[in-house]
């Protein structure tokens, strides 16, 4: 028997400008670049557009592209949205239509009992048989009940959603819907384009796409960096090929070098997922690109989907949707954008003590999710840190301790094969620990993540919400604990993230009185003492080129950052004191704005180094922050 209750949800219809951005343009000269008044970085750093901060550059991360933001300032009343929306280009709403969801609290499929699902079932949806049988779900979610009528009349879309609400299934099955209707003779070629910002999203989406498609006649293909680009092309050309999923940076390559702009010409329905971050910065010049490949956006649907909806989207959504394109939120007004079923708690430790913490955490999770009877855990952790390199350093730390679940990790320092591997592993694994940076903060669905630890200062409210919808997802439930220094408190006193359940906790037992006697404390010491003194240089470089983007919320000078990321140096990676610290490339303390400050040891060149200001001195090792990294992952628009 189901307990229905009538859960509002809110679709705007928005009226576009008269002036349309060119074709094939985002964000298009008509859009006024102004920020609004109101959101944008009240907290973090914010970042002008082509100055991504070294921090970023270094693990390819681009600017945070914004806050959360509430309902009402996403959607808000006329003066709200005309504030929001803080340009002549995209005017106000016009139209306020709110519909009603019948939310059911049956058990979903799996058992959980499914707070975000309508009772709208897959079986009475206007849909054809074949989707049907592909399906596995009884209800259509709250985003998918949502959008599917409308998604289904062809209109554009702007969508958002909580994470983990099946927004994968909202935008593939309408699109299928679609093709299966479209004339035989207009299914040339690709007709359905998936952009997706990680590799790993994309090989997921193919899945699901698949899934979908298992009584369709329709093909899917994904392309995506890290893999041989030639094999990738044979393979797209000479292969049937109705849905693409994409990460933009290859399928630029693809688009440039090969016969694939002439398959795309029939281009029916275009979807980016993970929107807010695909229309951002990072990601700006190869989407632009991209779309001068395409058929113009008046020939095809666009659906934009998205967990959070950045102030920078609302500026540059009208180059990618056409106008009176319908705006679509589950979210209800002043609702917080996580799920209430997942506790979130943070913990004040100072960053030497971070890994102790993280490694307490870790082992009560085990703890509290030990069988009585078998004594097997279900503990699945993910642990996020602000940069892949300080991944890197964790790993191979909490590799070596005893009595772990198998330490996985994935970054962009990883090889593909590897992250995938990873991906795979943790996916079906019962007991493990994803060390991550933000290449799986978003749309990655792995099942029974029990509790999601950030350590660290994450780049944004946007990016603690994606990450922690690691867990809870589908109705599950779930952790969240995030672990900050007392210099990044700000995060917490930010707007964004105070409309957001976090609550104190009290800290693991031995993290910060880190009583050196403790044997868990003596095996990390032991651990960090074997990890190579490069990974620790490495881990050095990019904490000073991650937090120097942060100097101002931080409220430091460039000396306190240089002498915060000594004490790390020292404190929490154990680097050799006599040994000064690890050295950095001339061009890299000059992008930093570092140069003439106390306490680093510039790189002269392949001869030796030079010291800047007073610490100590003695011979390192060289190699660069982030600049190369940057490059390296920018084909993924520079995640981490
Ligand atoms: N109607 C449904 N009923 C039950 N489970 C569903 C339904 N639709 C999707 N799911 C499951 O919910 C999980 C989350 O779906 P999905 O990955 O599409 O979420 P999402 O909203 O895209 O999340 P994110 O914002 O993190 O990208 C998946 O395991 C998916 O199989």
């Amino acid at each position: 028997m189901s307990h229905r209750t009538l859960i509002p949800t809110i679709s705007h219809l928005m009226s576009l400008p008269t002036t349309t951005p060119v074709p094939g343009v985002l964000n298009g000269a008509s859009i006024p670049s102004h920020r609004p008044s109101r959101g944008g970085h009240r907290g973090g750093p914010r970042r002008g557009r082509g100055a991504r901060p070294l921090g970023a550059l270094r693990d390819g991360l681009p600017s945070p592209s914004g806050h959360q933001h509430g309902l009402r300032d996403v959607l808000g009343s006329p003066t709200g949205v005309s504030r929001g929306m803080a340009t002549a280009a995209i005017r106000p709403v016009v139209k306020v239509h709110v519909a009603q969801v019948e939310r059911s609290a049956t058990p979903s499929p799996t058992g959980t009992i499914g707070r975000h699902f309508s009772d709208k079932t897959f079986a009475d949806a206007p849909i054809s048989n074949a989707s049907k049988a592909g399906i596995k779900h009884k209800f259509l979610s709250d985003v998918q009940a949502a959008t599917l009528d409308a998604a289904l009349s062809g209109k554009d879309l702007l969508v958002q959603a909580k994470t983990g609400t099946g927004k994968t299934i909202a935008f593939l099955l309408p699109a299928i819907e679609r093709l299966l209707k479209a004339p035989a003779a207009t299914r040339q070629g690709i007709s359905i384009l998936v952009l997706a910002p990680t590799r790993e999203l994309a090989l997921q989406i193919e899945k699901e796409a698949h899934m979908l498609l298992a009584h369709h006649p329709f093909k899917v293909q994904h392309v995506i960096g890290g893999t041989n680009v030639n094999t990738e092309s044979t393979r797209v050309l000479s292969s049937p090929c109705d849905i693409l999923i994409a990460t933009p940076g290859r399928l630029l390559d693809h688009l440039r070098s090969s016969a694939l702009p002439s398959k795309l010409s029939g281009l029916k329905t275009i979807v980016y997922d993970e929107a807010d971050r695909l229309l951002d910065q990072g990601f700006k010049n190869d989407l632009d690109a991209i779309l001068g490949f395409l058929p113009p956006k008046e020939t095809r649907q666009a659906l934009l989907f998205s967990a959070t909806i950045s102030q920078e989207i609302k500026k540059v959504v009208a180059g990618a949707l056409k106008p009176g394109y319908t705006f679509v939120s589950t979210l209800l007004e002043d609702e917080a954008n996580t799920h209430e079923h997942v506790n979130q708690t943070f913990i004040i430790s100072p960053q030497t003590s971070f890994l102790q913490t993280a490694l307490d955490v870790l082992q009560a999770d085990l703890i509290s999710h030990r069988s009585s009877s078998t004594y097997e855990s279900t503990s699945k952790c993910m642990v996020f840190f602000p940069t892949a390199r300080q991944v890197s350093f964790a790993a191979e730390v909490l590799s070596q301790l005893p009595g772990l679940p198998p330490i996985l990790e994935i970054h962009s320092r990883k090889s593909q094969a590897a992250r995938t591997k990873a991906a795979e592993a943790f996916k079906k694994a019962t007991s493990a620990v994803l060390l991550s940076s933000d290449v799986a903060a978003r749309g990655m669905d792995f099942p029974g993540v029990t509790l999601v630890l950030q350590v660290g200062l994450p780049a944004s409210a946007d990016q603690y919400i994606h990450r922690l919808g690691r867990t809870g997802r589908a109705g599950a439930g779930g952790r969240g604990i995030l672990v900050l220094s007392p210099e990044e408190e700000f995060f917490l006193r930010t707007p964004a993230v105070r409309a957001l359940p976090l609550k104190p906790a009290t800290p693991p037992s031995s993290s910060l009185t880190s009583n050196p006697s403790s044997s868990s404390s003596t095996a990390l010491t032991k651990a960090i003492a074997k990890v190579s003194p490069e990974t620790k240089a490495q881990a050095y470089r990019a904490f000073l080129g991650y937090y120097n983007a942060y100097t101002k919320p931080m409220k430091m000078t460039k000396a306190e950052l240089v002498e915060m990321a000594w004490v790390y140096a020292v404190g929490a990676l154990r680097w050799e004191k006599a040994k000064g610290p690890p050295s950095l490339e001339a061009k890299t303390v000059g992008k930093m704005g570092l140069k003439g400050v106390p306490g680093l040891v510039i790189e002269k060149g392949p001869s030796g180094r030079r010291r800047e200001g007073a610490s100590a001195a003695a011979a390192g090792t060289g190699g660069a922050i982030g600049g190369r990294e940057g490059a390296r992952n920018g084909r993924e628009g520079g995640r981490r």
